[in-house]
């Protein structure tokens, strides 16, 4: 290299830039990014970019969606729940996580899961819906997608069933829309008007798609006392005979489950056709609950509330339950349903 052409070239180059540096615009017009204020509101969009991009991904992690990460069924937590927290409904039990295992597993069911639990009060039929949910939704009875509907609470007056009968079928259409694996309660079934049942008949169906929505993956489910007292007779002709009350079938319970329920003219369920389509999936007998049983629902009541297990308090609690018959005093009147309440005066 020419050490005096070289120094010439260096010189150059220095004083371009100088002159370049002492003009900014003429760069500028070259290359528009550079211009501070361009500079300082392209910063500012992108931290706004950066900003919505962050709130975004936070807002979806923490806000529910119908995603698998937010609707999944937890086929061992349920199983572990109906054996560990439910008392005395070995039929139910076997049935629920048969029917909702089988269901949630099937990626293309050709009707949504319709379960009718019958059975005395306070026998456990609302906590067993609880535990579906719970095992089927991060959120359980929280869920967005987890919709409760009481009888007597939003369809109180016979005289508006036109009004619920299109509330309700709007109000499922635009749940299922919103998300396919949507689960409805409906408690107290039997006191529902039979014309608001077959109301929701069509979502219950084997249609692929009802104007444009699919309900093949939702959830319904039937709640009632409805048959509670053919259930218990039964229950009390094996205690009579001095039968295991584990020994009781399904089989023992469906023939006259079904005469009681649906030959019953007063059951609101009986003037449906739900019945005679087939649409319900698994009928579902609670059986009456038993001192020992109201024994342990006060047990678990304790653990609930944080409290260690005393089975003498428990005994106690048990104690002041009513039981019928009058003779035998073999099932609670109520079932577990009082034990919340009367614990607080025990301890
Ligand atoms: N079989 C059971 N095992 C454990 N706990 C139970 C059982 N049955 C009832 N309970 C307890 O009693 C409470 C009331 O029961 P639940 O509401 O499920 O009764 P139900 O059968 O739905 O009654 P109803 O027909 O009057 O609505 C439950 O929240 C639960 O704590």
């Amino acid at each position: 290299i020419e050490p005096i052409s070289t120094s010439i070239a260096v010189g150059m180059a220095a004083a371009l830039t100088g002159f370049l540096a002492t003009y900014p615009n003429i760069f500028y017009y070259f290359n528009e990014c550079c211009r501070p204020e361009w500079i300082s509101l392209n910063k500012t969009a992108l931290v706004v970019g950066i900003g919505a991009t962050l709130g975004r991904t936070i807002y979806n992690y923490l806000h529910e969606s119908c995603e698998p990460k937010w609707i999944a069924l937890n086929a061992t937590g349920l199983k572990v729940d109906l054996d560990r927290k439910l008392f005395g409904q070995h039929i139910a039990s076997r049935i629920i996580l048969k029917a909702v295992s089988g269901f949630m597993s099937n990626d293309n069911p050709k009707k949504p899961l319709v379960l009718s639990l019958h059975g005395w009060t306070g026998t456990g039929k609302n906590f067993v819906s609880q535990l579906i949910a719970d095992n089927v939704y991060k959120e359980g009875m929280d869920s967005s997608f987890v919709h409760i509907f009481t009888s007597e609470l939003h369809f109180p007056h016979a005289s508006q069933l036109e009004t619920y009968k299109s509330q309700l079928q709007q109000w499922i259409k635009g749940n299922v829309t919103n998300c396919a694996h949507s689960m409805f309660i409906f408690d107290e079934m039997d006191k529902m008007h039979p014309g608001l049942i077959d109301s929701i008949k069509p979502y219950l169906d084997y249609y692929d798609k009802l104007d444009g929505v699919s309900y093949r993956k939702a959830i319904f489910i039937f709640l009632s006392n409805a048959g509670g007292e053919s259930i218990t007779q039964t229950a009390l002709d094996f205690w009579k005979a001095g039968r295991d009350r584990e020994e009781i079938e399904l089989r023992d319970l469906e023939t006259l489950l079904s005469l009681a329920v649906f030959n019953n003219k007063k059951s609101g369920l009986w003037h449906t056709s739900l019945i005679d389509k087939n649409l319900v999936d698994f009928f579902v007998p609670f059986l009456p609950l038993e001192y020992r049983h109201v024994v342990q629902c006060a047990m678990a009541e304790m653990i609930v509330r944080g409290h260690q297990p005393d089975p003498s308090v428990a005994n106690q609690v048990a104690r002041d339950v009513v039981y019928f018959p009058k003779t035998e005093r073999v099932f609670s009147v109520k079932g577990c349903k009082t034990i919340e309440s009367k614990l607080d005066y025990y301890l």
